[in-house]
């Protein structure tokens, strides 16, 4: 038997820092939503105990280093499964971009095996599980949009934002979350997104308030160190996206366009600037 799972990438419409914990973790509050842009997960059991990964994609690990795997290893011994499985991962999303694609694969694998091997398990406990394996994992297995405090683990569900396109555009560099994390000094943080504020205009459908107050707290440190992404900024805005941001740790930046006739030419002006370019929709 087989059963398929999509795992869309994140965005972060907002993303503060609160303070560095004890733990070394920082306490976040972030409204993230989902885009139309997605891996493709297919998981076959297999009669053999063991869990096999492939990918299309050359550049991810294919070992138990791979988000995917360790999912299926967390549901297998704790559910006791003594059945293997294999799973293939149709990569779209692009790797270490701020999208979570790594986390959204094992989200999704966490659904599909649940229904692959009739567990039952409810969505409390897969979003337990889910927090075991990352902090924007838990987020990944409900979808839809959400605000997310903790660690990211805990999520308040909210309305669906303004329909809209979003260009995403990844300039070739790789950054690492836990470095920009690392070299986040928190209590000397210049400019905090209003949470609140963000709400209020995804639940009044205001678009242009929703661009005005985007806002990350780690671009702060991404932008100091990469300014190839400060530049990407600068460049989609003046190709006329109504609102910029850098998505998570970065180096993702994506823009928020409302006609459909500012698409192209937002797309269509990044493609020289780098490769990795999407024009998709908000998964609303
Ligand atoms: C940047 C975001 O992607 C925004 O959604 C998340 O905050 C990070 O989510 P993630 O990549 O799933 O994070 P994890 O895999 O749990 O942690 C990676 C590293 O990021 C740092 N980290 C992560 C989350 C958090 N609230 N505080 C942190 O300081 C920690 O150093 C950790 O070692
Ligand atoms: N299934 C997977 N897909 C992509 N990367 C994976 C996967 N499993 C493990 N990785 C590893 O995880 C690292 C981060 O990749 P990922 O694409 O999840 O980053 P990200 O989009 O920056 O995540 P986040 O936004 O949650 O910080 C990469 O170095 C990659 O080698």
């Amino acid at each position: 038997m087989k059963v398929f799972e999509k795992a869309p990438a994140k965005i972060n419409l907002s993303l503060d820092v609160l303070y560095k914990r004890e733990d070394g973790y920082h306490e976040v509050e972030m409204v993230m939503t989902m885009v139309d842009l997605a891996d493709r997960i297919e998981m076959q059991e297999l009669p053999r105990d063991t869990i096999i990964i492939s990918s299309q994609a050359g550049y991810i690990p294919l070992d138990e280093k791979n988000l995917a795997f360790q999912a299926a290893r967390l549901i297998k011994e704790r559910y006791d499964v003594k059945k293997g499985v294999y799973i293939h991962l149709d990569k779209k999303i692009p790797v270490a971009a701020g999208l979570a694609g790594g986390s959204s694969d094992a989200a999704a694998t966490l659904r599909g095996l649940n229904r692959l091997w009739g567990l039952g398990i409810p969505d409390s406990e897969l979003l337990r599980l889910g927090a075991e394996l990352g902090s924007d994992v838990p987020f990944c297995v409900t979808g839809g949009t959400a605000i997310a405090r903790g660690r990211g683990e805990k999520l308040e569900p909210i309305e669906a934002p303004p329909q809209c396109w979003v260009v995403l555009a990844k300039p070739p560099i790789n950054v690492s979350t836990s470095e920009i994390y690392g070299k986040l000094n928190a209590k000397a943080i210049k400019r905090h997104p209003s949470t609140e504020r963000i709400h209020e205009a995804i639940r009044g459908k205001k678009f242009d308030m929703l661009c005005s107050e985007l806002g990350n707290v780690l671009e702060e440190v991404t932008l100091d160190l990469y300014p190839e992404v400060r530049q990407l900024k600068e460049c989609m805005l003046k190709l006329g996206a109504d609102g910029v941001l850098m998505s998570g740790s970065g180096p993702t930046v994506f823009g928020l366009v409302s006609k459909e006739a500012k698409v192209s030419r937002v797309y269509n002006g990044l493609r020289g600037f780098c490769k990795d370019v999407f024009a998709v929709r908000l998964l609303t």
